[in-house]
């Protein structure tokens, strides 16, 4: 049965195919018992009686978490409950199979395990005690009730031998069931390390912006769609004007705190499907797919416009600073480089024109 804890359509299937197993074996347990009750001499009524609530309650178990009703539980795969429920039955079938009834013992000892997908340590154990005190009623009737179909002494030997095997298999099934948390908890800490180190390979780690490789990356993919007669794109490469001074009159940390303003400036001003990417040093890469010219042209003034705004305090003094910026639609047969190299040049021209403008390749 599955885990309480995380009830997936996956957990929920499982929990479903496993009740149906259980509901299958008892339909099988039933006739074993009607017969061998039979041989025992036990009246029809009552081997009826006892073989329909046994597995009358199994598949109402069964129901409960097909109709989906035992989703609000907190063990939605009725673990637990067909575990007591199967003992019960059992504990009820014992007398009513006279001098058989040791045939149940070793099914009880079996149902135990069924546990170790959704039980807890201590749930094995209050289940091992259930039993005991169950099965030894049970006993404890047929010898009281059918004394020469079950002596005495054998219904303590067979009790004895479950208040061996009883605890041993919950201790088994408690420390299968803390393995299998374990790893579970092991899968879901890789998981959040995959995430971490993806974050860690494709995030530039002073602006958090994409870094180079993964601007490549993307920009890879844009120039596929592109080729494929994808919408209009635009490329951009913007570098900080004279951030050289900032670094050497202010020092690097705060040349560090430029970069960060102009990355939150050019994540708020652009569209969130832009990429904006730390393509090295004071030099950024924008891509923006979907824009032509003028609209591409439109979004960096607006970023300009953002820019101006920005205010990053050095000590006493307040620092503002403008960027160059080369930018260039996409053409048809342009590949990575030499939509790039279209790129650096206009930059090189806005930074010759005098700084703090867009050159449109
Ligand atoms: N604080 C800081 N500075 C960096 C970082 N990466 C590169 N730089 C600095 O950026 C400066 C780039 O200077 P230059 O390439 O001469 O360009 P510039 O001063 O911006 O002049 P123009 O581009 O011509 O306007 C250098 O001083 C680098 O040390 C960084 O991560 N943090």
């Amino acid at each position: 049965m599955t885990d309480a804890a995380a009830s997936t359509p996956d957990d929920r299937r499982a929990a479903i195919a496993q009740s149906a197993v259980v509901v299958a074996a008892s339909a099988v347990c039933q006739l074993v018992f009607l017969w061998v009750g039979r041989q025992a001499g036990t009246p029809w009524p009552w081997l009826l009686a006892a073989a329909g609530a046994a597995f009358g309650g199994l598949v109402l178990l069964h129901l409960l978490i097909r109709s989906g009703w035992s989703e609000r539980l907190e063990d939605p795969s009725l673990s637990q409950a067909h575990i007591q429920y199967g003992t019960l039955s059992m504990a009820i079938a014992y007398p009513l199979m006279g001098v058989y009834g040791s045939l149940v013992l070793p099914l009880a000892v079996a149902l135990l395990t069924f546990g170790v997908f959704a039980l807890r340590g201590r749930q094995f154990t209050g289940l091992a005690l259930w039993a005991l005190g169950v099965l030894g009623t049970g006993m404890a009737v047929a010898v009281l009730g059918w004394p020469r179909q079950v002596p005495g002494d054998l219904a303590l030997g067979q009790f004895m031998a479950l208040c061996i095997a009883m605890p041993s298999i919950a201790w088994f099934a408690a420390r299968i069931s803390v393995l299998r948390h374990r790893l579970e908890q092991q899968r879901s800490e890789l998981s959040e390390a995959l995430v971490r180190i993806e974050h860690l390979a494709t995030r530039d780690a002073l602006t958090g912006l994409a870094n180079r490789r993964h601007a490549e990356a993307v920009l890879d993919q844009t120039l596929r769609r592109q080729r494929r007669g994808g919408r209009p794109a635009a490329l951009a490469l913007v570098d900080l004007d004279h951030f050289k001074r900032v670094n050497d009159r202010h020092g690097h940390a705060v040349g560090d705190a430029v970069l960060v303003a102009f990355a939150r400036a050019a994540e708020s001003a652009l569209r969130d499907t832009d990429l904006v990417a730390r393509w090295g040093g004071e030099e950024f890469l924008l891509l923006l797919e979907g824009s032509d010219p003028l609209a591409a042209e439109s979004a960096l003034a607006r970023l300009r416009a953002t820019v101006a705004e920005l205010a990053v305090s050095a000590g006493d003094e307040i620092l503002r600073f403008t960027f160059s910026a080369g930018l260039t639609p996409w053409q048809a047969g342009d590949t990575a480089a030499r939509w790039l190299d279209r790129a650096d040049r206009a930059l090189y021209e806005a930074k010759a024109a005098g700084r703090d403008r867009t050159v449109l390749a």
